[in-house]
């Protein structure tokens, strides 16, 4: 049988809570730098590193929006876009949906479409160098006001056969769902999924307005739900998924320590769990190192991380018949796995 680190690498798995901009790793933001001349207010790697000590979202927020600076050309976002794919592969990812933050780089005078291509070069690229799939969320800026995320929308019309989902992030506390219900709703209108951080540092009331004003597809973390027992057991009831990630957490103090995370708590209660790495050039993981933390904090089985895994293909914005195929080849590695410990 595998050692627990090679079963998760190996295990099959969809990657549904990432933003590309999160995984810009401090060598490639000094490489973007010197490429487009842009100043850093770093001096090296080891420092980027040493800078990211957060003890709440804005914390990381003020320091990834900063980062994102060096990001200027369309190869600069096929760049990003490879390196996250190589990486995401080498730990048994087979789909991923990429967040992006458009109004980041529009509000710097980059064209949206600058952005998008690079991200969808990239995409293709993924799915011939390493067999993945790969999908697009449009995520607004909450911090920002409803009609920003209109002009957005607005600039994505060229693509939005190219587009399978909008999101909704930044910092979350003062800035709730309902203020987002009309673009919403016109994203729904327009064909496109809906996703939206709700319950990370909010109150579970963000997470019920998430529901009942922006009807979401899926939950991103979601962790505070778990404060208002009625919400969780809808949400379970509802089949709803969650992308939880726990490294994340941990780095933007959501838990105190991973010994408190509550991800066996979540399976537990019947929520349609799933692992993710959100920003892992921050915080210190990416989807396996992820798996792993919660595994040695929570003492998780082969079973529960099986569980994860087919809930994030599950809970995934694929096709009926492409979840099929996906879920084909977790059974079929873990049933090679289990024939291996026979
Ligand atoms: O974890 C997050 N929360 C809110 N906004 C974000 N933008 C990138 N990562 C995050
Ligand atoms: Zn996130």
């Amino acid at each position: 049988m595998p050692d627990l680190d090679s079963f998760i690498a190996g295990l099959p798995k969809a990657e549904l809570h990432l933003h590309i901009e999160g995984s810009l790793e401090p060598e490639l933001m000094f490489a973007l730098a010197s490429r487009n001349g842009v100043a850093i207010p770093f001096a090296s790697v080891e420092e980027v590193r040493a800078a990211y000590s957060f003890t709440r979202l804005q914390d990381f927020l003020d320091i990834y929006y900063q980062g994102a600076n060096v990001l200027l050309t369309q190869q600069d976002f096929h760049d990003l876009g490879s390196a996250y794919f190589a990486r995401a592969a080498a730990d048994g990812v087979v789909h991923a949906e990429i967040m992006f933050d458009p109004q980041t780089h529009t509000a710097r005078g980059i064209p949206f479409g600058t952005v998008i291509g690079g991200l969808l070069a990239a995409m293709e690229e993924a799915e011939v160098r390493h067999g993945m799939t790969s999908r697009l969320i449009l995520c607004f800026l909450r911090h920002l006001d409803e009609e920003d995320a209109f002009r957005t929308l607005a600039d994505a019309k060229p693509w939005l056969d190219r587009i399978t989902a909008v999101g909704l992030d930044s910092s979350e506390n003062g800035h709730p769902p309902s203020k987002f219900a009309r673009v919403f709703a016109e994203a729904r209108r327009l064909g496109l999924r809906l996703v939206a951080h709700a319950g990370e540092e909010g109150p579970p009331a963000y997470v019920r307005e998430a529901l009942d004003l922006l009807a979401i597809d899926r939950l991103d973390h979601g962790n505070r739900s778990l404060e208002d027992p009625v919400l969780t057991a809808r949400l379970a009831r509802e089949g709803m998924t969650l992308t939880v990630c726990p490294l994340s957490n941990l780095k933007l103090c959501v838990v105190n320590d991973m010994a408190d995370h509550p991800i066996d708590r979540m399976l537990r209660e019947g929520l349609r769990a799933t692992i993710n790495s959100d920003d892992p050039a921050y915080f210190g993981g990416y989807v396996a190192d992820n798996y792993r933390a919660a595994a040695a904090a929570r003492d998780l089985s082969r079973s529960d991380l099986a569980t994860l895994a087919r809930n994030s293909l599950l809970g995934s914005f694929l096709s009926d018949a492409e979840v099929a195929a996906h879920l084909a080849r977790l059974d079929a590695y873990l049933a090679d796995t289990l024939a291996e410990a026979a």
